[in-house]
């Protein structure tokens, strides 16, 4: 395998803040590769020193064996960049803006595109300033796959998307994987990139903290389950179950939260042998799955540290 995207100990300072400091990764062509990280973590950064779009305080950053910024005309052909944040004239319709961009990229296939819109479920028929940010986000998701890139380049590109259009994303993504083409996105949400990525880095305090396959992520995802009892239940129960980290019981006695790790099949069994009034289930955010898992200087704490690369 070859990396098509290469960056070796990459710095980017605003002033005297911290943008990204020595991020080193390498994406090998045909991968779909997620940058994950909370807000604020260095995400865009990077994209935008990828695409030239900021210069770097030091350290490299490859895109096909060019440097980004002195092969960035060149590299601007074999990429499909989505923004995080798309400023376009408000005053086109969607159907003008993706008609500018395909003249841009020396035409595209008519078929292809139109098959974007219809499966994105856009009315290319309306001004962009009539756009909901979501309507907005599919603009470009579809401007970014239309000319069908080696390399996509995509900022959150979910952020905005309802849950049928986020399912239709992660299809066109499969596709482009399908193809061997490459896909780079960033996002903060742990689920997503487990979906769509064959590997991860995350990305934290604009320092990488790991990279490896998205399989290795089951160790830090975590969900907690809240359950409601007809009756008071013995906390002892679920203490010692397979995947539990940690139970509490509320103040009304027979409600039940717990950390799982890994597979809830142990607690649900635990919980059916009494009679259950209500169950939920949530992921806890990339934030707060930090905050468990790293010290507030960025150290892993032992739990992960055996697998940080
Ligand atoms: N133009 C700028 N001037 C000063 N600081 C900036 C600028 N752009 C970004 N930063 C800072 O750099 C850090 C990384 O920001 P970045 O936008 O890359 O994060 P991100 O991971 O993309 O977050 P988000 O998901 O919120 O977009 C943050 O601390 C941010 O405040």
């Amino acid at each position: 395998m070859t990396a098509i995207i290469e960056v070796d100990k990459l710095t980017k300072r605003y002033g005297n803040k911290r943008g990204i400091t020595d991020v080193s990764f390498q994406v090998e062509e045909g991968e779909v590769f997620g940058f994950l990280g909370p807000n604020g973590a260095g995400k865009t950064t990077t994209i935008r020193l990828l695409m030239a779009l900021l210069r770097a305080n030091s350290g490299t950053a490859r895109i096909a064996g060019l440097d980004v910024w002195q092969g960035s005309v060149e590299i601007k052909r074999l990429v499909g960049y989505l923004p995080g944040e798309l400023a376009l004239d408000p005053g086109l319709t969607g159907g003008q803006i993706l008609e500018y961009f395909g003249h841009l990229r020396g035409g595209v296939d008519q078929a292809y595109l139109k098959q974007l819109i219809a499966r994105m479920d856009l009315d290319p028929s309306r001004k962009f300033r009539q756009y909901s940010s979501g309507n907005k986000r599919k603009i470009g998701i579809i401007q970014a796959f239309m000319h069908r890139p080696r390399l996509l380049i995509l900022d959150e590109p979910t952020s905005g998307l309802d849950p049928l259009n986020q399912q239709e994303f992660e299809r066109m993504v499969r596709e482009v994987r399908d193809d061997g083409r490459t896909v780079f996105l960033s996002s903060h949400i742990l689920t997503e990139v487990e979906q769509t990525c064959h590997r991860v880095a995350i990305i934290r305090d604009g320092q990488l903290v790991r990279v490896g396959s998205v399989e290795e992520l089951k160790d830090i995802k975590l969900q907690e389950i809240t359950i409601t009892f007809a009756s008071a239940v013995p906390i002892e129960a679920f203490k010692d179950l397979e995947g539990v980290e940690q139970v509490d019981m509320l103040s009304d006695g027979r409600t039940v939260r717990l950390s799982v790790q890994g597979q809830a099949d142990a607690v649900i069994k635990a919980a059916a042998q009494h009679s259950v009034l209500t169950l939920t289930s949530h992921q806890p955010s990339l934030e707060d799955i930090f905050l468990r898992y790293y010290e507030g200087d960025g150290v892993a704490a032992k739990e992960v540290s055996h697998v940080v690369q």
